[in-house]
């Protein structure tokens, strides 16, 4: 190691985020080696390239990338097995782990407890992106053990990765991320929620607002309970102010639908309740640093017959452009589904073309 960056790093824990890690620093030309209690996971890291498999290799860093509920027992291992390193992790609450690690009387000089403010609705290897920290936050919640060593060289690989670094501690930072976070989840878990007994005719009518509302309802159930248990007393709070919200707009509602003509006052609720909407979410910073990648989605209709999906794949591979995601979805009642290509910007225009030559029907 020179100075504060790294040259060799050990990620534990290879789903999402430490994938994610591991292929961002590979691209920086930092030796990563991949380690996890599931072969598959790791192996499939290796894989996608976010690493090698070397139990015995030495690491200046290691980043914890696990579960929240056993962060803080891996960050010990860690710390006992490689004395020389420092021992970051990336989990979504800082104050529980800190204290299980206080409680089994680790040192913690050489530890940093870290966050990046980034991530998806999907969970493991195959959804890790090596853009996924770029220009997004990373919290570091260094104590007063934390040698300031540590802190420069945890601080120096989160920018390296593109993040925006931010110091707190454990505790400022869960309050903060109980509401940037954690409720929006519950909000986004309970609107969705709603839709599993609605008509599939109502569903059928799902439109831009319902989706952008609910998307990470999609997160996996698992790691989320870990979180919410993680930070119960800071999102509690967070929940009864906002249940106190939704009182207050039910009776506006209720006077409204009970006597439209004779509701004093519940127009004025509303409008208010819709107006601080606004106010909160002018709040939020657009994202910091150098912009992401920005993907160009090429729309192309696929007919719902077997072996279109494939084809389509292999025109894509023809035309010698890099596919970086796909969605597909179905149209209600309509024998065709629409699969959206994500290429890079450059790309767009050669597949476009390419696509049409070989008679596929695509709205861009
Ligand atoms: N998902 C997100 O959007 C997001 C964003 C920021 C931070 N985080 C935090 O990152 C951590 C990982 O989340 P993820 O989304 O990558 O989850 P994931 O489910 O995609 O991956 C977790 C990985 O940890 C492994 N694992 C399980 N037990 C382990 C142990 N004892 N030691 C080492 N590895 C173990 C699993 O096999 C799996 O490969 C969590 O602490 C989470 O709070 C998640
Ligand atoms: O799915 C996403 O877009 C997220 O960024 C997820 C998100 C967030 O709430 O910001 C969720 C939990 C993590 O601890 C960090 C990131």
């Amino acid at each position: 190691m020179t100075g504060s960056h790294v040259t060799s790093v050990r990620v534990v824990g290879t789903g999402l985020v430490g994938t994610s890690v591991g292929l961002a620093l590979t691209g920086h030309g930092i030796d990563v080696t991949l380690a996890d209690p599931s072969p598959s996971a790791v192996a499939l890291a290796r894989d996608l390239g976010a690493g090698r498999i070397d139990p015995d290799a030495g690491c200046d860093l290691v980043v914890v990338a696990a579960p929240p509920d056993v962060v803080a027992d891996v960050v010990a291992a860690e710390l006992a097995a490689h004395p020389d390193a420092v021992v970051t992790d990336v989990a979504s609450v800082k104050s529980l782990p800190l204290q299980r690690l206080h409680t089994l009387g680790v040192d913690l000089s050489r530890y940093v407890g870290g966050h990046p403010l980034a991530g998806r609705e999907r969970s493991g290897a195959v959804a890790a992106r090596a853009d996924l920290f770029t220009g997004r936050p990373w919290v570091l919640t260094p104590t007063a053990e934390t040698s300031p060593a540590a802190l420069e060289q945890v601080r120096a690989t989160a920018q390296l990765l593109g993040a925006t670094v931010s110091v707190m501690d454990a505790r400022e930072h869960d309050e903060a991320v109980a509401i940037i976070s954690h409720v929006p989840q519950v909000a986004a878990s309970l609107v969705a929620a709603r839709l599993r007994t609605a008509s599939e005719q109502a569903v059928g009518l799902a439109g831009q607002g319902v989706r952008d509302v609910t998307r990470i309802a999609a997160s996996d159930p698992h790691l989320w309970t870990q979180i919410l248990a993680g930070n119960a007393g800071a999102v509690a709070r967070a929940l009864h102010a906002l249940r106190d919200d939704l009182d207050a707009v039910l009776a506006a509602v209720d006077a409204l639908g009970a006597r439209p003509d004779d509701a004093l006052g519940a127009r004025a609720t509303v409008a208010g309740f819709v107006a601080a909407g606004n106010e909160g979410h002018a709040r939020i910073p657009g994202k910091h640093g150098s912009a992401p990648t920005v993907y160009v989605a090429v729309p192309v209709i696929v007919p719902d017959r077997p072996g279109e999906l494939a084809r389509l794949l292999r025109d894509v591979g023809d035309a010698g452009v890099n596919l970086e995601d796909l969605r597909i979805e179905h149209s209600e009642g309509r024998p065709v589904g629409l699969a959206e290509i994500d290429v890079l910007p450059a790309a767009a225009q050669t597949l476009v073309t390419a696509l049409r030559q070989q008679g596929w029907s695509v709205h861009a």
